[in-house]
């Protein structure tokens, strides 16, 4: 035997040495939940660990997070039933949670990288992505509504806004909306290959955000198809997109590969909701190294090729020391 590949895994030192893949900060986004009132903060009970954060609360954590060298957060929602409509028209108001949210972490923290969502389905009666019309997810008068909310969060200060609603031209719609009003410099992440997946539920726990009928399976994507992801990567690149994600991440390593080796634009990938609830419900049940299956997780999801992470593991993987 001439080659024996455990020669370089006989110590420490030489499997550091020819390790291919690392975890850094600046990898992750940090999703945070949004709720309305003062000094709440509030536990997600399918995500533990994970809470909705009033304003003030959330400036606490943005700052916290900061001080781990986790700069960038991707903020979400959680609206009362009662200022939810059919076009969402509390996603432009000023003085509303979400554009106040943007607006406080920008201005007291502008080193923060702030990634904003833009979907009707936190603010929709209906609970869905897209405008609904007689039972139909309608495409086209979605694209300006999504158009609108997505200036509303460039003017409160969002630096990357992040389409997560899988309507079709609505990364070209949304750049030209920009660009009209001379937001040149704000970038799109793209939710390009965005699967219709069970692993979401715990999200939508955590937004009271499930759709009121039927599922999203007219515009996101089946769990069984890969190829169609180029075609999403295709036009989004056309369009303008500056980041290209792929959602879920685990049950979609292909995918994240395959966009890796097919477009030269960075490539994030969202462990979702799900994933982090497997893991936690596996850990505290003592049936998971938690530390260990966290780190694996991630590793996975970079080594699949993904520039980009998404995931709720970030602060406790930075807090703890485990990368
Ligand atoms: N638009 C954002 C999501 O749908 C997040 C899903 C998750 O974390 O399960
Ligand atoms: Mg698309």
């Amino acid at each position: 035997m001439f080659s024996r590949p455990r020669r370089n895994r006989k110590s420490e030192v030489i499997r550091n040495m020819v390790q291919e893949n690392f975890l850094r900060a600046s990898d992750f986004i940090f999703p945070l939940f949004i709720i309305d009132g003062k000094n709440q903060k509030t536990e997600v009970s399918s995500m533990p660990g994970i809470y909705r954060y009033s304003i003030d609360l959330l400036l606490k954590e943005v700052e916290s997070c900061l001080k781990l060298g986790l700069k960038s957060f991707d903020l979400f929602p959680n609206l009362e039933e009662s200022l939810k409509d059919e076009t969402a028209t509390e996603s432009l108001n000023k003085n509303g949670l979400y554009l106040k949210a943007i607006k406080e972490v920008k201005s007291n923290f502008p080193e923060a990288c702030i990634v904003t969502d833009v979907a009707m389905d936190p603010y929709s009666s209906d609970g869905h992505d897209g405008l609904v019309k007689n039972g139909e997810i309608v495409n086209d008068e979605t694209l300006e509504i999504l158009a609108k909310m997505a200036v509303a969060q460039a003017e409160v200060g969002a630096d990357i806004v992040a389409p997560s609603d899988m309507m079709d031209g609505r990364v070209g719609y949304i750049r030209e909306a920009l660009d009209a009003v001379g937001f040149t410099n704000v970038s799109i992440m793209s939710y390009t290959a965005k699967y219709a997946s069970a692993f979401y539920g715990p999200f939508r726990d955590a937004l009271d955000s499930a759709p009121r009928f039927g599922d999203k399976k007219t515009y996101q994507m089946n769990p069984a198809n890969q190829r169609e992801a180029l075609i999403e990567g295709m036009l989004d690149s056309q369009e303008g997109a500056d980041f290209l994600m792929v959602k879920p991440a685990l049950a979609y390593l292909d995918v994240i590969k395959l966009m890796k080796d097919n477009f030269d634009l960075p490539i994030a990938a969202y462990n979702v909701s799900g994933e982090y609830a497997m893991i936690k419900a596996a850990a505290q049940n003592g049936w998971l190294d938690e530390k260990r299956a966290i780190v694996e997780t991630l590793m996975g999801i970079k080594r699949a090729g993904a520039d980009v992470i998404l995931t709720y593991h970030a602060k406790e993987v930075l807090a703890n020391n485990w990368i």
